[in-house]
């Protein structure tokens, strides 16, 4: 790694950063926070996104599995319950609003780009390495914290509709920034500690779920 001023989080998103910042800057989220994003468009994302939970809660167990000691067992945990609860109704709400039956919100068939992040996120599951397990979640929660708390869009009025609403709010939140800058710092943490090859592994799990979360901004519109 070359950037000796920062830690390994900070590295690991340099090393990404058109694609980071391609998500920030989306068109998906300027429409979001302006509440012009187009029913349809809005519709596929929830519909491909409610599939990632199952998977994500499989990787947050692999992590509590893997990791060094107590304390991060206990953070994540604690994030876990909470994505298991609340975040489960955003869904369903607009699940409703939008008028989205039944077999498409349990079995949707499923895009490539969905498909892939799965894989992804198993395949860090799988391994039962923590750094590899972190990498993926620092992306997955790190990149939705980027793009729902940038400053210049929290001087605009949230959107009207809970829809749009409430999708950047569950990502612009006290807890949410604290559990963000919380896995940043366990990436700073164990990342000094790993081998060449293991630093390596991580942060192509890291690069791939970067690139993977542009795709699946993307292939919304398409
Ligand atoms: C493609 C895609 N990538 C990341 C997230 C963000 N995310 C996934 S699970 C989770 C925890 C609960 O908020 C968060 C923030 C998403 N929804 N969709």
């Amino acid at each position: 790694m070359s950037t000796i001023s920062s830690g390994f989080a900070e590295q690991l998103r340099q090393s990404s950063i058109s694609d980071w910042n391609a998500c920030v800057q989306h068109r998906f989220v300027d429409e979001i926070f302006a509440g012009t994003l187009d029913d349809a468009v809005l519709r596929r994302y929830l519909v491909q996104d409610y599939q990632f939970i199952n998977r994500f809660v499989a990787l947050l167990g692999a992590a509590i599995a893997s990791a060094d000691r107590f304390a991060p067992r206990v953070t994540l945990s604690q994030f876990a319950a909470m994505i298991t609860s609340d975040e489960n109704t955003y869904f369903l709400r607009s699940f409703d609003a939008l008028g989205v039956p039944e077999p498409e919100r349990l079995a949707p068939s499923l895009t490539p780009q969905t498909q892939a992040f799965q894989q992804l996120m198993h395949e860090a599951a799988q391994s039962l390495n923590y750094a590899n397990c972190i990498a993926v979640l620092a992306v997955a929660e790190g990149l939705y914290l980027d793009w729902a708390d940038q400053p210049a869009k929290q001087q605009l009025p949230l959107p009207v509709r809970f829809e749009h609403a409430e999708w950047i709010t569950l990502h612009a939140n006290d807890f949410f920034r604290g559990f963000v800058a919380w896995l940043r710092s366990e990436l700073d943490r164990v990342g000094p500690a790993l081998s060449d090859a293991a630093r390596a592994e991580a942060a192509g799990y890291f690069q791939r779920a970067v690139q993977l979360e542009r795709q699946f901004f993307d292939h919304v519109y398409a």
